[in-house]
């Protein structure tokens, strides 16, 4: 059986690793598996971290598309990939790796996961997660200074310098592509549910 590809994309803190663990959850892990674009954040050894930590990590150019594309294409054909760790607090990618197995259903989340022709093709499903701007702000400050090793100061300099216009140049402009936008994300219940029976009905073909 070939794998169902689902992307899910939309704005930082938008909720998108939230609606795939729903996703996940309803449908188990053995029928399931996650792969985040955060993952295929390119790697910079060259640089020092102080440089790294300058890179604008919201433009299309800063993602391994190659890699992802490869990892995608091997789960169609049933072979099983090792996704990069990537560690946001080095800028950088750990050098570990997550062993991903093919399953039945794929799911794909990320910024700019609708950016790329090549990728969005793989896509039966695409979802895009419509979050409030000021919502998505503050949840990336609290999970950035909670979990990723930021100061406050930092989130908000990022956020100005390159977070906020390329999602208004790149993320925003995706929504075009997306079959269903999800307003508020996971907490919708009733997108939840058409989009969970949507997908229980493609594993019952
Ligand atoms: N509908 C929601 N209501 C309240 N908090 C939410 C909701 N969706 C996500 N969050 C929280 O917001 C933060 C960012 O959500 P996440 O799913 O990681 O977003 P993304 O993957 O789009 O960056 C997390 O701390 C998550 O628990
Ligand atoms: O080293 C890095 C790499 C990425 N980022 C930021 O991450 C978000 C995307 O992740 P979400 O989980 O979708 O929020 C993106 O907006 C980058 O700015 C980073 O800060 N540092």
């Amino acid at each position: 059986m070939k794998p169902t590809f689902i992307g899910i994309a939309g704005g930082t803190g938008s909720g998108k690793t939230t609606v795939a663990k729903i996703i996940q959850k309803s449908l188990g892990k053995d029928k399931t598996a996650i792969i985040s674009m955060d993952s295929y954040y390119k790697d910079f050894p060259e640089l020092t971290i102080e440089e790294r930590k300058k890179l604008n990590y919201d433009h299309p150019s800063i993602f391994d598309i190659e890699l992802l594309k490869k990892h995608l294409e091997d789960l169609k054909h049933g072979i099983p990939i090792k996704v990069p760790i990537y560690s946001f607090e080095k800028y950088a990618r750990t050098g570990e790796f997550e062993d991903i197995y093919p399953k039945p259903i794929i799911i794909v989340e990320g910024i700019l996961l609708f950016y790329y022709d090549e990728i969005r093709d793989f896509f039966s499903i695409k979802i895009f997660v419509d979050t409030d701007p000021d919502v998505r702000i503050i949840r990336r400050i609290e999970r950035d200074v909670l979990e990723r090793g930021r100061t406050l100061k930092s989130v908000i300099n990022q956020y100005l310098e390159t977070v906020r216009p390329m999602h208004i140049q790149f993320v925003e402009p995706t929504k075009q592509f997306a079959d269903i936008i999800i307003p508020r994300g996971g907490k919708n219940e009733i997108a939840m549910d058409i989009i969970l029976a949507k997908i229980k009905s493609i594993l019952n073909q």
